[in-house]
């Protein structure tokens, strides 16, 4: 059943429209039609039933009963589903927000290329006035290929329509048209790759359809025929009308329509087992493929293009093709056949070795800018959604346990550029003092001058190359990303929704970030958990530890040490922390790792305290993957 006919039975649609607006054909539908007709299984037996109906069918293909059973199976969309989709775009666009580049799903249209069409000609030559016919093949259309490459990190580089090249068209003199460059479309390694179903939405219509909806706008059962043939028949100058009463026209034709019937049924089959490929690994023909054994000696050794998505048109036969033993002179052609249409969609999953999950404001990037010593660069600032993509952070630990981050000797993790310029903006709007500057990303340490914080910073960027002092030191690395946060309800799209975590389902540990300076930050931890699991069910399992950060906001560090009220906050603290680990205990067991309780660590992100605990811990998690423990 018709999509738009069941929202307007349903009043989300005030009149009803004149056509579907998913096949956009002007049916509009029975509301009593069968629902049992949804599969592509239905629709190839419906397309192959018409054996006996040749030239005058030949342009009407798709019957209005295939047209009830393609769109039948949408009928269980619903109003909630149109708010949760439309919460979505929003999210999307959320994200989108400030420039960002980083894109980790999009939906890509590929088109495969159009083949060449064949050429009508005769031979010529001197004293030899009759020549045979001499119409070169059309070439055929490129193939369009899909390819992990190593050197991207993010899907934003791949183009949303993808149109393979045509191919050359023949000429006189036997010519054969040039096959055309195969295309490549080059995506991130740990891309997942999916063709949007037969009843998807969002699906473009497939090359069939695209040329149903093209003659559906004629009117005129002639004139639709006419454009028909148009399509795929190319004619000697001035004879189409002579071509069209002759036999053998009329035999090419069938011949035609019968192989074009054939193709039709592949495709829809092809419905049936949609592509789905996950691209987490560099590939290179040696993995994929054995050498064609029969392939001639000397062949150059052929480019690895990745795994096939669409297939080009095949080229137009020339005249000669047409030669029989009652037409000498064929005087017709084939035009080249349209290329594949598929829309895949594709997603980006990160592969970190550890996932920070939190509620926003809760301090995960501050934790992964201490962590890596402002290496990562992760906005950080006092309001909620700072993060709005994953950000990964590369860890580097010593034999001992230092870190990266503790030995770069920075010593407070505060708000970054944006806030500050953000800031900076807002004092000159309202004209403070216009000659501000933004300051320096860290709060450096009061001892220092302020010739020795510029110091710092060139050293910042001095780190990056090699020959560093903590290269001697570093014997393990691993990877960590920042996350945006998350919050209750976001399954159903609420804040950022929670498609970034897909990221996270590629990671092989979880580790929670909750403020601990929050009014209730076991709430926070069982809002997290809940979300994980209505995101994938089982998810919560990886998590496997608990970072309770801000503490230092529960005992000021560097005021009233040992002053008033500074032991009845240190008993404060201590008994929130063990409310905390009570509540971990009883209810945020590692299943997986026999029942035990997961560990709550104590951590001030800003001021860079306790990190070590927390490192030697991440650390143990991703050795423990890497032996295939986790
Ligand atoms: N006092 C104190 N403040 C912290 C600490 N960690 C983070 N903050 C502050 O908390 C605020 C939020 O920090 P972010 O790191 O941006 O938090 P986030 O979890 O990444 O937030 P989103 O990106 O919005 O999800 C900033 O103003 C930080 O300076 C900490 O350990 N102590
Ligand atoms: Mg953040």
């Amino acid at each position: 059943m018709c999509l738009t006919s069941t929202l307007f039975r349903q009043r989300a649609l005030a009149k009803p429209p004149s056509s579907c607006w998913r096949c956009r054909r002007s049916v509009f539908v029975r509301a009593s039609s069968s629902t049992a007709k949804g599969d592509g299984r239905e629709i190839g037996r419906l397309e192959a039933s018409n054996d006996s109906a040749v030239a005058d069918d030949v342009y009407t293909h798709r019957t209005d009963d295939t047209h009830e059973s393609s769109v039948s199976s949408s009928t269980t969309t619903t109003l909630a589903d149109l708010e949760a989709a439309r919460r979505n775009r929003k999210s999307e666009w959320k994200r989108r927000q400030g420039g960002q580049s980083f894109l980790d799903h999009l939906i890509v249209t590929v088109r495969g290329g159009k083949g060449g069409n064949g050429c009508v000609a005769f031979h010529r030559e001197k004293f030899k006035p009759l020549g045979p016919p001499s119409g070169g093949n059309g070439g055929c259309g490129s193939d369009v290929y899909i390819l992990p490459t190593p050197a991207l990190t993010t899907l934003s580089s791949v183009p949303r329509r993808v149109h393979g090249l045509p191919g050359g068209s023949g000429q006189g003199t036997w010519q054969h048209g040039r096959n055309a460059e195969p295309t490549v479309i080059r995506v991130p390694v740990g891309t997942v790759v999916k063709e949007l179903g037969y009843d998807d939405p969002r699906r473009a219509p497939d090359e069939w359809e695209a040329e149903d909806e093209a003659l559906g706008e004629i009117s005129g059962e002639e004139e639709k025929k006419a454009a028909w043939r148009e399509r795929r028949w190319v004619h000697y100058p001035r004879w189409q009308d002579d071509n069209l009463e002759r036999d053998t026209f009329k035999q090419a034709e069938r011949a035609v329509w019968r192989e074009e019937r054939e193709r039709r049924w592949m495709r829809r089959q092809r419905y049936l087992d949609p592509l789905w490929l996950d691209l987490s690994t560099v590939e290179s023909e040696a993995d994929v493929s054995e050498r064609d054994v029969d392939a001639p000696l000397g062949l150059g050794k052929k480019e690895y293009l990745g795994h096939l998505v669409a297939r080009g048109g095949g080229g137009g036969l020339g005249n000669p093709n047409f030669v029989s033993q009652t037409s000498r002179s064929p005087k017709f052609a084939t035009k080249g056949q349209e290329g594949e249409r598929i829309a895949l969609s594709l997603e980006l999953k990160i592969l970190a070795d550890i996932g920070l999950v939190g509620m926003p404001n809760a301090g995960k990037s501050t934790l992964l800018r201490a962590l890596t010593g402002g290496r990562a660069k992760t906005e950080v600032a006092s309001y909620a959604f700072t993060t709005l993509n994953p950000v990964l952070g590369v860890i580097r630990v010593a034999d001992d346990g230092t870190f990266e981050g503790e030995f770069r000797g920075v010593n407070v993790f505060e708000e970054t550029a944006i806030e500050e310029e953000r800031e900076l903006e807002k004092q000159l709007a309202e004209h403070v003092d216009p000659s501000l500057e933004p300051t320096s990303s860290f709060i450096p340490d009061t001892s220092l001058s302020d010739s020795e914080v510029i110091v710092n910073e060139e050293e910042d960027n001095k780190d990056q190359q090699p020959g560093f002092p903590f290269d001697i030191l570093e014997s393990f690395r691993f990877t960590i990303s920042d996350n945006p946060g998350l919050i209750a309800g976001a399954s159903s799209n609420v804040g950022l929704g929670h498609s970034f975590l897909r990221s996270l389902e590629r990671s092989h540990a979880l580790v929670y970030v909750v403020d601990l300076a929050g009014d209730a930050p076991w709430d926070e931890l069982r809002a997290l958990r809940d979300e994980l699991e209505a995101y994938l069910p089982g998810m919560s399992e990886k998590a496997r530890l608990v970072i309770a950060n801000k503490a230092d906001l529960l005992v000021p560090l560097y005021e009233g040490d040992g002053g008033d009220g500074h032991e009845e906050a240190v008993e404060n603290a201590k008994a929130k922390l063990r409310r905390l680990e009570e509540f971990v205990k009883a209810e945020m067991v590692i299943s997986e790792g026999g029942e035990a309780a997961m560990d709550v660590i104590p951590v001030s992100a800003k001021y860079g305290q306790n990190l070590k605990k927390v490192v030697l811990a991440m650390k143990g998690y991703a050795e423990e993957a890497r032996r295939g423990v986790l």
